[in-house]
């Protein structure tokens, strides 16, 4: 056998489900998460010569992080509660240097009732597939008092559609073009949108029981501290720029989704999307002498599963 070595290792829970409520009288707030929490450090010996004592279980791992879920101030902000797992976890632990978290915010939204506007205090509706998206790296690898963090956060599955407002024409026309340029099209996609804060210093913790960090109290608008503001933002423009844009093509409303979310939020240093354009095809009539194709008359479309376009960029901050 030719010699190999142990290059990368990384470990922890995947599909952790946690719901959370925070009551206030009858008015509560709900959270529900889907985490991974994984780990890197000293840990290679687990690999390589079956040492299992430099091992937290993956099954401690999950008890922490539902701990965390009890007790962290931070819970109903993802970005926030997935910093305090991976501040936590690598505080705690004098051999892991790395902490990286992901977090899934599923949709609960209130149930506004139809007798009054007020929306119910304990009552909600899942209100949409899509889900916010955060991604912390926690690094210690400096020093146990120098915790540095990466935070990425977005939205995934947001699927939309126009039935106008999107042409696309003027493309490479050669002995494999069989696609007709048109003037006017169905326009569907599942965003797919992460953008990245600007790295983050963390003040070290102090309480043993918690092992938290400290938000800055003078905190920039835009900036990962207001996270959720720049979620809402970042979503608004999304749908916006979909819903307005006078498409030339996928690629170019993409970037204009791009620039508006970097202008928007200072803090926010490049913005990724994953565009699929879900293909909607008008279905041929012509065998009847019945015009469904030319983009006036296209009414009846064909939703084509598989395949699909996939358009995808970074737009970054000069
Ligand atoms: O907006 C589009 N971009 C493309 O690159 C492309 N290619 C294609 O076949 N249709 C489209 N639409």
């Amino acid at each position: 056998m030719s010699e190999s070595v142990l290059t990368g290792a990384r470990y922890g829970k995947d599909l952790i489900r946690i719901f959370r409520v925070v009551r206030d009288g009858e008015f509560h707030q709900v959270v529900e998460y889907n985490a991974t929490v994984l780990l890197e450090g000293d840990i290679e010996t687990s690999y390589t010569i079956g040492d299992n004592s430099v091992i937290v279980a993956t099954d401690s791992i999950k008890n922490i992080t539902y701990y965390l879920a009890k007790i962290s101030p931070h819970i109903l902000s993802p970005e926030r509660f997935a910093l305090h797992v991976g501040t936590y976890i690598v505080s705690k632990y004098a051999h892991i240097h790395r902490a990286f978290v992901t977090l899934e915010k599923l949709r609960w939204s209130r149930i506004p009732l139809s007798a009054n506007d007020h929306p119910h205090p304990h009552s909600f509706l899942r209100d949409g597939n899509d889900r916010q998206t955060v991604e912390v790296e926690v690094d210690a690898s400096a020093g146990k008092d120098k915790l540095s963090a990466k935070v990425t956060s977005g939205l995934t599955d947001l699927l939309v559609l126009k039935s106008t407002g999107s042409a696309f024409y003027g493309y490479i026309q050669d002995e494999y073009t069989t696609l007709v340029e048109v003037d006017d099209r169905v326009l569907s996609t599942s965003v797919d949108l992460a953008y990245t804060f600007a790295p983050l210093s963390l003040s070290s913790p102090t309480d043993d029981d918690k092992l938290d960090f400290t938000v800055p109290e003078d905190f920039a608008l835009g900036s990962v501290w207001d996270a959720a503001n720049v979620a809402t933002r970042a979503r608004d423009a999304t749908l916006d720029i979909f819903a307005l844009d006078d498409s030339a093509s996928v690629q170019a409303t993409l970037f204009k989704m791009g620039q508006r979310v970097i202008a928007e939020n200072a803090g926010v240093e490049s913005v990724t999307y994953n565009l699929p354009n879900k293909h909607y095809i008008p279905v041929d009539m012509k065998y009847l002498g019945v015009d469904n194709t030319t983009p006036a008359n296209a009414e009846v479309f064909a939703p084509v599963s598989a395949p699909s376009g996939l358009i995808s960029a970074t737009i970054s901050r000069k």
